[in-house]
């Protein structure tokens, strides 16, 4: 078999370890200013120093079918986003004006519009309607450099909505050129008609949801929104727990708005990840680092909503394995851009450039159980990966309010 040689590439790349990247790790990564990648059926077969690999290629006899020079531009592995909301059916620009105006999200919530405004547009629309809007936001992200993406279910809340809407999820995953692992939330928010009786909905998820999901097959993880007004904690580990007897994989939406210790249930339910975590507090984010739980920290949505941006600096200080999502939605996050939420991390919450690359790559793929496969730039993973406009990742902070990615790869092939 032969493969396609990208040479003359600045290569930057975090390297598998045994668990994800904490602390110093965080900031480690291996580059190679002149360096190459060999592409073999879709994976890294050889990465390196350009004249290491080309020696190593000639000694094996490998056959190199084509030839890139990539002009020295930076390469770094394709991002993997692992937290959107991004399958919906319409936006909320109105809702967006009234936040500007002083409302708050929680209180647009309450009044029945925020969470469960989108709801009632995916219950308007089709099954067809709602995958094409979402194609349409999934191919955008696409070209800001996301090749692997988490995406949630959660504005559907009845059983038929819910498994309508991880049809089109899973659907995603074969008619794009993304990796797309799909998410249970049918607890994303308390539907209008139990509104006060928020037990009652837990009854429903847990009895007949969860299951009706279960059989269908596609989703491989289960969120919950523990928050203020949504799901408390007994409410959250109760459906956590369900999910975990079914055979599905957990994270939480936690400590977003207010410390109500999803932090705390994260680290005690050993979740994959814990996600937003603003208000985390010190106690349970080093239960956190003791539990593996990795951080999911959403700048984008901080922004967003004019909050203060997590502790990411602290949760690295305590040995919290931080990775770093976009939450695309159509309320709190509309942004699918990888490049922007880099930006603040590196700006805002003074990552360091390495931190973040390895928080929007590698730690994002333990995030979503595809470590083996996607995430860094090593021999026998997906030769997923993108040429940008630079010459190392640090031109994804460098430049702002563009997009610095050139090219999109996936599994060696151009696609963006
Ligand atoms: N906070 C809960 N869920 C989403 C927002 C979803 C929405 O507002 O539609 C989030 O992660 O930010
Ligand atoms: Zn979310």
């Amino acid at each position: 078999m032969g493969g396609k040689l990208f040479y003359n590439a600045a290569i930057t790349t975090p390297l598998m370890g045994g668990a994800p990247a904490a602390g110093a790790a965080q900031g480690r990564v291996a580059s190679w200013e002149k360096g190459a990648l060999f592409v073999e059926g879709g994976l890294v077969a050889a990465v390196g120093g350009e004249a290491e690999v080309r020696a190593a290629l000639a000694a094996k006899d490998a056959e190199i079918e084509e030839e890139r020079d990539c002009e020295g531009a930076a390469m770094i592995p394709g991002f993997v986003d692992p937290h959107t909301h991004i399958c919906f059916a319409a936006r909320r620009e109105k809702e967006f004006t009234m936040r500007l105006q002083g409302k708050t999200y929680l209180e647009i919530l309450g009044a029945g519009g925020g969470i469960l405004s989108s709801v009632n547009a995916v219950k308007a629309a089709s099954e067809e309607e709602l995958f094409e809007t979402t194609r349409e936001n999934v191919l955008s992200a696409l070209n800001f450099g996301t090749t692997t993406m988490e995406v949630k279910s959660g504005y559907g809340l009845d059983t038929a909505e819910e498994l309508k809407m991880l049809r089109v999820i899973a659907r995603l995953g074969e008619e794009t050129p993304l990796d797309i692992v799909p998410t249970f939330m049918g607890a994303h928010a308390v539907p209008a008609e139990y509104k006060g009786r928020a037990d009652d909905f837990v009854d429903i998820l847990v009895d007949e949801m969860l299951p009706a999901v279960k059989k269908q097959g596609i989703a491989r993880y289960c969120d919950v929104f523990c928050e203020t007004g949504v799901y408390t904690v007994p409410q959250s580990r109760r459906i956590l727990e369900a999910a975990r007897k079914l055979g599905m994989k957990l994270r939480i939406h936690a400590d977003e708005v207010d410390d109500t210790q999803g932090a705390g249930l994260a680290a005690e339910l050993r979740v994959a990840s814990a996600e937003h975590l603003l208000a985390a507090n010190e106690k349970n984010l080093k239960a956190m680092a003791a539990a593996g739980v990795i951080a999911d920290v959403l700048p984008a949505t901080a922004y967003s909503l004019r909050k203060p941006y997590a502790d990411a600096r602290r949760m690295i200080e305590l040995g919290v394995p931080v990775a770093l999502a976009s939450d695309c939605n159509p309320g709190s996050c509309f942004c699918e851009s990888m490049p922007f939420v880099f930006g603040l991390a590196v700006m805002n919450m003074n990552m360091t450039v390495e931190e973040a690359l390895t928080g929007c790559t590698l730690n994002a793929a333990w995030a979503v159980g595809l470590q083996d496969k996607v995430g860094s730039l090593e021999t026998g993973k997906q030769a997923d990966f993108l040429l940008l406009d630079g010459d190392s990742p640090t031109i994804l902070a460098y430049h702002a309010g563009v997009s610095p990615v050139m090219e999109v790869y996936k599994k060696g092939v151009y696609v963006a």
